[in-house]
């Protein structure tokens, strides 16, 4: 058995580099994909001087705040930008004109003489106010994020700002899913009292659902090595195959035997993980492409932990993006460490005088309904004591 740190490094070592090839994907399907060259500001941004409020845009050196204010023009948001000759009414998202250097807005004037103002008592005027400048934001261009970022609906708006109605995104490698098990049924199936629901295979279509990477194919399995071999070998030609089930100790546990019968190389089998300890990796090349294999443990929460634990930063290395960062943080109430393995547990951010978070009430490492609610995932060390922060992963790997 290895540690959880050396495990995910062969993981990521294993990687093959440049594997991707590029495409260029709508706008509102990309959140989830990663970019595949830099993305570069277009324009300036603002592209010139906008007026944030409002009112009435003067130069400061003109005024005498005794003396009524003769307003010259109203401009409005897309109207050409004009040199500044006398001061303009203007509405916000207008170009504020060349050489005025301040908007104030219109409830700090008296308005009641129409195209003759007046500064109230209130008015601020000072240089700057509310004008943001042109590129105060964004140069032309200017690196805005590099290749290998993932897309998130944060970034969306800005796109579309800079004209990326296409962003070029690396090819998501091709994924297969094989769950195994006699006593699996299909989620629309009425099992029998000792028939259990195909939970794996929707939990891993769900994870590849939110990284917006499609599955080019679900298979199950019975726990029958010699039915088994033939379509394995099918699913082998894709670039990432996960199993589930089938991997640890018992007499129907065929998976490691017959991925070694089709040539495919372990890298590990065993990490000190609860839940997940008889995860396997491996590889198979063939023709100077690589299948990356994970067998993972049939319990459904081990999948669960798999998931965020290898396969996100699999994936994230896949397409040259740096790994999601893990926070660490105190850890509020009990906690009792496994000295064997490390525990893997839903955790829940607490806020108050006393930030931190705290491991929600679990039955064991099989228990399905423990992470419901959960923020994301505590690394509890078996050496964890009392007043030790603790690593933790939020869902959807943060940033
Ligand atoms: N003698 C030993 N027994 C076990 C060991 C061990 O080291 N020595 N490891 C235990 C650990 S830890 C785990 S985790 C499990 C993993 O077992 P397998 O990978 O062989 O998985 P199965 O036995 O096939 O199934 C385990 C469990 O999960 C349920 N399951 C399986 N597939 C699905 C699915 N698609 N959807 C929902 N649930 C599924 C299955 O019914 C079992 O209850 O082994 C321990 N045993
Ligand atoms: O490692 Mo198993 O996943 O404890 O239950």
């Amino acid at each position: 058995m290895i540690e959880y740190d050396e495990a995910l490094r062969l993981v990521l070592e294993a990687v093959p580099a440049n594997a991707l090839a590029t495409e260029r994907v709508p706008l509102l399907d990309a959140i989830g994909r990663f970019t595949a060259s830099p993305v570069v500001s277009d324009r300036s941004y603002p592209p010139f001087d906008r007026a944030t409020m409002d009112g009435y845009a003067v130069r400061l050196s003109d005024l005498d705040s005794d003396r009524p204010i003769a307003i010259s023009a109203t401009i409005f948001a897309g109207d050409a930008q004009r040199s500044y000759d006398a001061p303009v009414r203007l509405m916000t998202g207008a170009a504020v004109p060349i050489g005025a250097d301040c908007v104030i807005p219109r409830e700090e004037v008296d308005e009641s003489q129409g195209e003759v103002i007046s500064l109230t008592p209130k008015a601020r005027v000072s240089a700057g106010r509310n004008i943001a400048r042109c590129g105060e934001d964004l140069k032309p261009g200017e690196l805005i994020f590099p290749a290998g970022t993932q897309i998130d609906g944060t970034m969306i708006g800005l796109l579309a700002a800079i004209g990326e109605s296409h962003p070029l995104c690396s090819v998501s490698p091709r994924i297969t899913i094989v769950s195994t098990g006699n006593e699996i049924v299909s989620i629309d199936d009425k099992p029998q009292p000792t028939q259990i629901r195909n939970s794996n295979a929707a939990t891993v279509q769900a994870f590849f659902k939110r990284m917006n990477v499609p599955v080019q194919r679900t298979e199950h399995l019975r726990d029958d090595a010699a039915s088994a071999t033939p379509v394995l070998e099918e699913c082998l030609h894709t670039d990432l195959l996960i199993l589930s089930g089938g991997v640890s100790a018992g007499d129907a546990d065929f998976v490691p035997g017959v991925l070694h019968a089709l040539g495919v190389q372990q890298i590990f089998h065993g990490v000190a993980i609860k839940p997940g300890k008889p995860i396997w990796f491996g590889y198979r090349d063939v023709d100077r492409h690589r299948t990356l294999v994970f067998a993972l443990p049939g319990n459904p929460v081990a999948v669960q932990v798999a998931l965020p634990l290898f396969i996100e930063p699999l994936l994230r290395r896949w397409h040259g993006s740096p790994l999601s960062s893990n926070l660490y943080l105190p850890l509020v109430g009990e906690a009792r460490p496994d000295t064997r393995r490390m525990q893997i547990l839903p955790g829940r951010l607490i806020s108050g005088p006393h930030p931190g978070v705290e491991i929600l009430k679990t039955n064991g490492s099989g228990d399905i309904r423990a992470s419901v609610g959960s923020d994301g995932l505590v690394f509890l060390e078996r050496s964890w004591a009392p007043g030790d922060t603790v690593r933790f992963r939020l869902h959807g790997g943060g940033r």
